[in-house]
């Protein structure tokens, strides 16, 4: 009895959720696609008329070729107050100042009323990391991901991190769970519920955030923290998790845990030691000694993702009337003082605008109809030119995650 009249006032609250999204100008359906603390998550389709009327929603959904949506809906009549007053408008204005990044779910807009607030979120219909991790792992027969694909995640992943640090927000949840991915199998940062503004440069939090497994030691030892580096070391759990399946510290009393982290990782055999060398620099105890992203995203292991993205994309580009002179091989080769010297790694990651970076390189590098394929078009697009000093910079990208010039030195390609 007391079941059934649960269930009665479950139907009226969706059927409210409905009438309410519908006034707003969305179909909510009734899959839930997830739900959180105070939240659910549900698929729904933004109307052409709503679509008429937001146009952030309009060009996202226009480059996407559907009109679905995640709708978050919090039921902040439910919630404690903080959670409304605090940590719910933390979340909506994080993740409107990290707009417009490619790996960063993109909030399309708000409404509310004295029960419930909506979030319109952009869909990641691929569920999280860590399922995709599982799954990964149980067809494998062997836990964790290739290296290779772990390295192309965390690539996304670093370029997601590094644009909310550079928009001023730390995220401080960092964890498989809230690494959604989308039907194309692009990641998506997500729960920004306990993000925060990261203020001055070297401004120090002192909340306790995130989950245990994936926080870091100095947050654990009730220190006060500065919130890039503690993402720093989420980011090494995260690696850790992606080529292991494992957790590197599980434990439940935090002094145990401590313990472990000062141990330092264990890797399983095989695990390549670029990878564990990268896992180790995140993984630091000091925080200060903890690998900045530039560093990351420079590290030897890193390096092929950086690599692949600019060799499988010279595939796609058309054939010009004056060929670019590109050099492929990684020959021994130095920038000298009458090239432009690499600029600061950092730019790597200005923000990165979803919209206009398509567009961009859309019109730059036309493709004549099935002249690449699809995944490759959409992944990676680079513009060579020619350079006065041929060799030194080889090429510029034009990808939404490498928005930078590429430069041959000897053994690499350093992005700047
Ligand atoms: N944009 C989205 N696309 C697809 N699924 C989503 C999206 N946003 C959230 N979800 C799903 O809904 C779940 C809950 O969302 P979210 O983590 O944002 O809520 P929360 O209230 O902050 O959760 P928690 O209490 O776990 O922190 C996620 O784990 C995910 O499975």
């Amino acid at each position: 009895m007391k079941a059934a009249g649960r269930q009665k006032l479950d139907q009226r609250a969706f059927l409210e959720q409905v009438h309410e999204c519908w006034d707003n100008g969305y179909l909510l359906s009734s899959k839930k696609i997830g739900s959180g603390a105070f939240s659910k998550v549900y698929l729904a389709y933004a109307t052409q008329e709503r679509m008429r009327h937001n146009s952030k929603l309009a060009s996202d959904l226009r480059g996407k070729r559907h009109t679905m949506v995640a709708i978050k809906i919090v039921s902040t009549a439910e919630a404690p107050a903080e959670f409304s007053r605090k940590f719910l408008p933390r979340e909506i204005s994080s993740l409107n100042a990290t707009y417009k990044h490619l790996n960063v779910v993109q909030l399309y807009e708000t409404f509310a009323n004295s029960r419930r607030t909506y979030l319109v979120l952009e869909l990641a219909a691929r569920g999280d990391l860590l399922e995709h991790i599982n799954a990964t792992s149980a067809h494998r027969r062997c836990p964790g991901l290739e290296e290779e694909e772990a390295r192309r995640l965390l690539w996304q992943l670093v370029s997601a991190v590094a644009h909310c640090h550079n928009s001023g927000i730390v995220h401080r949840d960092l964890k498989c769970e809230n690494i959604l991915l989308d039907d194309r199998g692009c990641l998506k940062l997500s729960d920004f519920g306990f993000a925060n503004r990261s203020g001055l440069k070297n401004s120090l939090l002192s909340t306790f955030c995130g989950s245990v497994a994936y926080t870091a030691p100095e947050i654990l030892m009730s220190k006060k923290y500065n919130g890039e580096q503690a993402d720093l070391w989420s980011l090494g759990v995260i690696l850790y998790a992606m080529v292991t399946g494992k957790l590197p510290f599980k434990e439940c009393q935090p002094h145990r845990m401590l313990y472990l982290m000062r141990r330092g990782p264990t890797f399983r055999p095989g695990l390549s030691p670029e990878c564990q060398d990268l896992i180790r620099g995140l993984l630091q105890l000091r925080p200060r000694a903890r690998l900045a992203l530039q560093q990351v995203a420079t590290h030897h292991w890193m390096l092929p993702a950086a690599h692949a993205l600019f060799c499988t994309t010279l595939c796609a580009i058309p054939e010009k009337p004056e060929k670019p002179q590109l050099q492929t091989s990684l020959d021994n080769v130095e920038p000298s003082a009458d090239s432009d010297p690499p600029r600061s790694l950092l730019q790597l990651w200005r923000p990165q605008l979803q919209g206009t970076s398509h567009e961009s390189a859309s019109s730059l590098t036309p493709e004549p109809p099935g002249a690449c394929p699809r995944q490759v078009a959409d992944s990676a697009r680079l513009q060579l030119w020619r350079t006065e000093t041929a060799g030194r910079r080889v090429g510029r990208s034009r990808h939404p995650l490498l928005l930078c010039s590429i430069w041959s030195v000897p053994g690499h390609y350093l992005v700047s």
